[in-house]
This record gives C-alpha cells, structure tokens and sequence, in this order.
C-alpha cells in the first residue's frame, strides 16, 4: 500500500476516535486548522497551517480513549496484566515499550494497529549509534553519552526479556533492534500524562515537530499559559485536560496559513536532542558547550555543575564566569571578594584578564585535541551530502583535506550495506561536533575581544 494511502486510512481512524483539530464535532480529523505536510529541512512530516493561526488557539483535541498509555494497553490484555505482576522490577517505561511490542506482535488483530502502520521505522536516537557514529562525536563527554546510552538500553533490554518471552512475541520483536525501536518510539513521541510518568502516546498530536522554547515561561500570557510545565520534559505547550478528558494543543505564537505548526518539547542542548529525539537544530538557543575544569574549581562555588557552561553565542554561562573569577582571585582574597564574584560582577581588570586568558586557552586546546577542524568538518559535511546524493567522486574528497582519509575509509569499509541510515547518523555524529566547536570558537573571540578592551 502506497505511504500516502496508508496515512489517508489512519487520518479516516483517527476522526472516527475523535481525534478533531477543530471545536466544532466532525467526522474528519484533520482540515480546520492542520493538514499533513513535508518539511524536509524541519522533521520531515509534520503539521501545517491550513488557515491564519491565532496564539493561545486551541488546535488540536486527542480524547483521552485515542491516547495509547500502559493501563489502556494492559487492562485490554488479560495474559499481559498476568505476566506483568511477575515482573514488579520493571520501569514504566519498560512496560510501555513491551506493551508497544505486544501491540505490534499482535498484527491487524491490534486495535491500533492503523496507528502502529505510520509510526517511523527506526530511529536515530544516541542509542542506536554504532561504534563509528560514537566516535564521530569527537569530544569526550559527548562519546561518554553516547556509549552511556547504548549501554543503558541493552541493560533495559535483556531486563526485559523475561516478560517477552512469556508474552512469547515473534522472535523479531524480543531482538535488540525491536528493542531500540519501540525505546525511541517512547521516548521520542510520548507525551506528559499526570497518571503515567512513562507518558502515553498521542496519535496525531505526535505528528508536531519541535521548535525550542523561546520565551521564559513566566513571561508567557495566553491562555496555554497554565499547561506550560517547567518541570517535564515534554511537551510544554499542550497538555491533558481532565475537565474535557482530551489532551489539548495550542499554538504557542501566530500562523500564518502553510507555515509549519511547531511544538517546544522542552529546553535541550543538541546533545539532549539527539540522545532523547534523534535530531538537532542548526540553530540551537538552548546549546552548550561542557568543558573540563580544574577540580579545585567546583569546590569553590556552590553551583550546580550544569550550570557551568559556555552558551550557544559563546559567553561564559553566570555560574561559570563567576566561578572563575573566583578561582582567579589568590587564595587569601577569595573570601572578600565573593560576594562580588557570585553576584556576577567583575572583581578588577586584572582578574577579568586572567579569567578570559584561562578560558581562551582551554577552547583553543580543546580544538586542538580534536583530529579535525571546524573547516575540515564544514567540508566532511558537504562530502556526507554528497555521498548521500550517491555522487560517485566523493572518495576524492579525501586528496583535498588528508584529516578527512582516516574518517571517509572507516565509514566505507563498514559501511557497505545499510548506507542510507549509517550515512544520516554520521552525519549527525559530525553536525553535533561541528556545532560544538563552533561555540569553544566563538567562546575564543569573546575572550579575545573583552582581552583587547582590558589592555593588561
Ligand atoms: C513527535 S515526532 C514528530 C513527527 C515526526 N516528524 C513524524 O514523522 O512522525 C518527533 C520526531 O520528529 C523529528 N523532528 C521533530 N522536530 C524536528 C526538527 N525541528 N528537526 C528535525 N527533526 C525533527 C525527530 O525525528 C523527532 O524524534
């Protein structure tokens, strides 16, 4: 059946189970507010404006039977519910993904199954790198998530196991490449329900792509006001409403009429991005750059270590440009100086030089460390293009950045099979270090220039 039939066929079940984009009761899902469109550069499919979209509108109403959670798909399922009180160790959103499994092993006897056919096949989510895309990240901690995540999975996966085999599903299913399936398939479509800290799955309200947040939600005065959540990490500007037991989206600014209709997630960093959603943005507002510092250095302050960070336009984040005007204070000063220090002031030029020295310093060997530049990375990306493109002279790219060689032949041994995704999360692996570096640069040039404007 041809993707668009198949997508028809689902849009017809979703409106037949209530699912409406608009206030008034209708047969059709979607056509008041929302169509299904392509937006190769955004997400891929995603949802359109099909009219002038006001902010604070109410666009979209999942009732609650159409949300697929674990209670549903467990008090359906006598065998599930009795192998299941088996197995307490389990998360919840271990039992989800099982019961996603159990739901896909049970073919077109599934109620779901319209909706199982459209979900995505795979996914690119940090788990699902292989050893080649991990060290394409280049930088340590980064590679540290990553192989943090993959191990994380297989751990969840044959904790699994026992559970499905009992449901005895297909022996495709219980693999681990089923099992990094219907994770991501969690983790990247689910939405915030009170009940269920794993979530619950929205048809239609998954199809939104993500916009990162671009206003402080204290600051926000529309009527989503209220759904806006900072304390999860889903979708923030939509939410289930109990007094209309529906989960409800609202635009969260002005449409215009074919503009894409995006939906913040949350607040993440490409690294986030990619390790929960299997994206990221070229530009990202909520980006950070993590660098090493000295132990003594974390000692001295009380903040967070999250909060020490170079930010997306390259500045030293508060804590961090505090803390190290701090440590750049001599030991017998820094306990009259502090109060200076943490309310985010300079303490003298001096120190100023100091801190800008360190920190330019420290980006400039950092992207020394790395085996490629930021120009060698910007041509890689160009050759990934390229060889996606199946543009047969791409191995020659190699003669023109020799830093490259190493990189392109690995890929090409291994990857002679399975190209097309191998090539998609290599090319991942590289935007996310190219971004990275992009930051410890600019971080250099706002040392460089607050050093020219404090002559030492
Ligand atoms: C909730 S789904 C959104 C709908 C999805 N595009 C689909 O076809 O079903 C989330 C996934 O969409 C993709 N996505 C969402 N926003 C994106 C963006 N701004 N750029 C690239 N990919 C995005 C990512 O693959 C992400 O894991």
């Amino acid at each position: 059946m041809m993707k668009d039939e198949n997508e028809e066929i689902f849009l017809q079940w979703a409106g037949a189970i209530g699912i409406s984009d608009s206030p008034i009761s209708n047969s059709s899902c979607l056509g008041h507010s929302l169509s299904v469109a392509n937006f190769p550069e955004a997400g891929g499919r995603g949802l359109a404006a099909t009219r002038v979209l006001r902010k604070g509108e109410l666009i979209l109403r999942v009732p609650k039977a159409a949300l697929m959670t674990s209670d549903c798909l467990i008090s359906k399922d006598y065998n599930f519910s009795a192998a299941l009180r088996r197995c307490t160790f389990l998360s919840s959103t271990q039992i989800l993904s099982i019961a996603l499994l159990n739901e896909v092993n049970k073919g077109k006897s599934s109620w779901w199954y319209t909706y199982l056919k459209q979900l995505p096949q795979s996914y690119d989510l940090l788990a699902s790198f292989g050893q080649f895309e991990i060290e394409a990240l280049q930088i340590d901690d980064a590679i540290w998530t990553a192989e943090k995540a993959v191990q994380k999975s297989k751990m969840e996966w044959k904790e699994a196991n026992l559970l499905m085999s009992e449901l005895k599903l297909k022996p495709q299913l219980i693999t681990f490449k089923a099992w990094l399936w219907a994770s991501a398939t969690i983790s990247s479509r689910t939405m915030h329900v009170p009940w269920d800290t794993a979530g619950c799955l929205c048809p239609v309200g998954d199809f939104f792509n993500y916009a990162p947040p671009d206003e402080d939600p204290c600051h926000l005065e529309n009527s989503a006001e209220e759904l806006f959540d900072t304390n999860t990490d889903r979708l923030t500007d939509a939410g289930y409403d109990e007094a209309v037991a529906s989960y409800c989206f609202y635009a969260k600014r002005n449409y215009r009429k074919g503009d894409q209709v995006l939906l913040s997630y949350g607040t993440y960093t490409n690294l986030e991005l990619l390790e929960h959603y299997g994206f990221l943005l070229q530009e990202n507002p909520n980006d950070k750059a993590f660098i090493p510092l000295e132990p003594e250095m974390h000692s001295l302050c009380s903040w967070p270590k999250e909060s020490l960070y170079i930010s997306q336009n390259g500045k030293p984040s508060f804590a961090l440009l505090s803390t190290l005007r701090l440590w750049a204070t001599p030991v017998s000063k820094r306990k009259s100086v502090s109060h200076i220090a943490c309310t985010g002031h300079q303490i003298s030029t001096e120190n100023e030089v100091v801190v800008m020295k360190w920190l330019a310093k420290k980006c400039h060997v950092l992207l020394s460390n790395c085996s490629t530049s930021i120009e060698e990375d910007e041509l890689l990306l160009r050759i990934i293009d390229r060889i996606q493109d199946y543009d047969p002279l791409t191995t020659e790219y190699g003669v023109l950045a020799p830093a490259l060689n190493g990189e392109l032949c690995a890929f090409f041994e291994r990857n002679s099979v399975k190209r097309r995704q191998s090539i998609y999360r290599w090319k991942l692996a590289v935007q996310w270090r190219y971004g990275h570096k992009r930051i410890l640069f600019d971080c250099i040039s706002h040392c460089n220039k607050i050093l020219s404007d404090n002559p030492s």
